[in-house]
């Protein structure tokens, strides 16, 4: 398993040892031992997964304490250029972004810590998503930025036209970053 630092502390690129042979291939998707030596050592209470047809844009998205979130996100099947954001007051690296293609064919996982705004443009169609998280689901503690705002000024790395995007009516209405107090 290689283990890669990103620009945000904090913010990890796994790849896995992956096993193939004549029949397909084998690979450990998660190993709390290996991934604790990593600096992942989240007690993870939850597994999500979502169906994204290309085009579907999720995000950006965080929970606010207590019931903030480590997420640990991969793809089954397809592919995704996934973010995060740093909403980490005290971080120098506060309002920063980094994106990385995670896909069947890489294998990559993102993980990635509390104090961070999280989202995906799925590339392909019929693309599975699936992560573990490190705290449930509270719909009250849902915050969120805008996918395009221009202050994050995310670079999404794809050639997908805005009117072929796939949101879902609560993205289309998150905060402006301007406007947005983070809670970490
Ligand atoms: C997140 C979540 C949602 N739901 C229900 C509530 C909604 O009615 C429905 C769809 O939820 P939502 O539209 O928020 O799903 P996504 O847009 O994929 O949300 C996720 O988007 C980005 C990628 C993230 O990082 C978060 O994990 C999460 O916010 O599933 C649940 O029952 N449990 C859950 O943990």
């Amino acid at each position: 398993m290689q283990i890669t630092q990103t620009p945000l502390a904090g913010l990890l690129v796994i790849e896995p040892k992956v096993w193939k042979d004549n029949r397909g291939y084998f690979y450990e998707s998660y190993n709390a031992k290996l991934f604790a030596e990593a600096g992942i050592s989240a007690n993870f209470v939850q597994d999500n997964q979502s169906f994204s047809q290309k085009g579907a844009l999720r995000g950006m998205h965080a929970q606010s304490p207590p019931f903030e979130q480590g997420k640990l996100v991969r793809v089954l099947q397809g592919a995704v250029w996934d973010i995060a954001v740093d909403i980490r007051k005290a971080s120098p690296t506060y309002g920063q972004h980094f994106g990385v293609e995670l896909s069947s064919e890489n294998h990559k996982q993102l993980w990635v810590p509390p104090g961070f705004l999280h989202g995906f443009l799925t590339l392909e169609d019929q693309t599975i998503f699936t992560y573990k998280v490190s705290n449930y689901y509270d719909k009250a503690s849902e915050i969120g930025v805008m996918w395009n705002d221009p202050d994050l000024n995310i670079n999404w790395n794809a050639s997908i036209p805005e009117q072929d995007l796939l949101l879902s009516d609560k993205d289309l209405l998150l905060s402006a970053f301007k406007d947005f107090k983070s809670p970490f």
